[in-house]
């Protein structure tokens, strides 16, 4: 619930709709589940702006490669795939210029699936905004801070923050200089906080660090560019007034914020390695339960102190897909190669786990308690779903690292059946 403070008692009192709204202001709900969506997952929101949404014209298709659903572009590739840092453009490009689809799976006409992108940019839209009709944005910046007016206010992330725009939400991102991250979108269910089971009422990402804009509108008459993303293609319409008019809103389905330094991380006491769905701060979940489309995992600095154990993650093949991303510091699993603002996808059934260096340093670290290094920030995009890369991903991104299977190549048979 939200009012621009320069018009107070701009919410309707007692009702959503009534016959003449506050300051001359119209109504709008945007629904963010089905009407008749369960009680406890129905999201909507009530808008009270200078113009309806409806007042643009025609949306005519954006002659673009860079955003796509066509999975099929490349031959599947079980292969681990690891990116160098993507590089920066040298060109002016806003954020909108700049997301590139590097792999994904699904179809948002279907309502089920997912799309992971990159952004690289480095300019401010102008008279620009941006609406995801297909699903919701998860943003990871990596580099650069994302100052993201929406309908429902104003967002600033950091590097170290992250946001999620609901599909449906319009909004311009400002820019600093140059900027990098990662886009995590799902299509047909919404983001949530995982279950916490046995580790009781708290832990993990608290409700109440989740941050939430104020409504703050702007009264210009000029031309903006609305873009949407629907079905996969990128369109484009004008309207002679700005869109971020939005004087109060009230509901639950907004965008939002949350730092990741906030996450309370919960870890093995006495030995072993937990598996990573214990840093999940979000989860997207399909039909199947327990089972992610999308999970929205972390690798936060904290405390080792596992005895007897191999503290890095184990060698591993799984059922789901692992897209890890890296925004600052470095990652336990890798010594090099894997770098901020790179990526690496291990497939279904894509056999992985530490580098060789990491192995043999890890199998004879003296097991004192350390701290898993303050600034390290990896991530992982966890899915249900098997990726294909795109064409971008897979070629014209440059930033494939071909020499990335070679860091396990000299893993040592250490067999020897006389020694226990
Ligand atoms: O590095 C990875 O692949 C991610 C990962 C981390 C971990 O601690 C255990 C399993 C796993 O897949
Ligand atoms: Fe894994």
């Amino acid at each position: 619930m939200s009012e621009d403070p320069r018009t107070p008692g701009s919410l309707p009192r007692g009702q959503n709709n009534p016959q003449r709204c506050p300051y001359g202001l119209y109504a709008e709900q945007l629904s963010g589940t089905a009407f008749t969506a369960p009680r406890g997952e129905n999201q909507k929101s009530w808008l009270y702006r200078i113009r309806p949404s409806v007042i643009h014209g025609i949306f005519k298709k954006v002659d673009q490669n860079r955003i796509t659903i066509n999975w099929n572009e490349r031959p599947p590739n079980p292969n681990q795939i690891r990116w160098r840092p993507f590089p920066l453009p040298s060109t002016n490009v806003d954020f909108v210029e700049g997301i590139y689809t590097v792999c994904g799976a699904g179809d948002p006409r279907l309502r089920v699936g997912l799309a992971i992108h990159i952004y690289l940019a480095n300019t401010s839209m102008k008279n620009k905004a941006f609406y995801n009709s297909d699903g919701d944005f998860l943003i990871v910046p990596q580099l650069g801070t994302l100052d993201i007016k929406t309908e429902f206010g104003r967002l600033i992330v950091e590097p170290n923050e992250i946001c999620v725009i609901p599909q449906g939400i319009k909004f311009s991102v400002d820019l600093n200089g140059a900027s990098r991250g990662y886009i995590l979108e799902v299509f047909g269910s919404h983001f949530s906080l995982p279950e916490l089971g046995p580790i009781g009422a708290n832990g993990l990402a608290y409700a109440k660090h989740f941050e939430y804009p104020t409504a703050r509108y702007e009264e210009i008459e000029e031309k903006y560019m609305i873009f949407t993303k629907y079905q996969g293609s990128l369109f484009a319409a004008l309207q002679s007034h700005s869109p971020f008019d939005v004087v109060a809103w009230q509901g639950n389905y907004a965008p939002y914020k949350y730092n990741l330094e906030r996450f309370m991380t919960i870890n093995t006491v006495s030995y072993d390695h937990c598996d990573p769905s214990i840093f999940t701060v979000l989860t997207c979940q399909s039909q199947k339960p327990g089972t992610a489309l999308a999970d929205f995992v972390i690798f936060p600095p904290r405390w080792a102190v596992a005895e007897h154990t191999f503290r890095p993650p184990y060698y591993h093949r799984n059922c789901m897909s692992e897209f890890m991303g890296l925004i600052q510091g470095g990652y336990e699993a890798k010594e090099d190669g894997f770098l901020p603002g790179g990526a690496s996808l291990h497939s279904i059934m894509t056999p992985h786990g530490p580098d060789s260096v990491c192995f043999d340093s890890a199998s004879s670290a003296d097991l004192k308690p350390t701290k898993i290094a303050i600034g390290d920030m990896a991530f992982m995009f966890e899915s249900c779903m098997g990726l294909s890369l795109t064409e971008w991903g897979e070629v014209s991104c440059s930033a494939i690292d071909e020499d990335y299977n070679k860091c396990w190549q000299d893993l040592k048979k250490n067999f020897d059946m006389m020694k226990l």
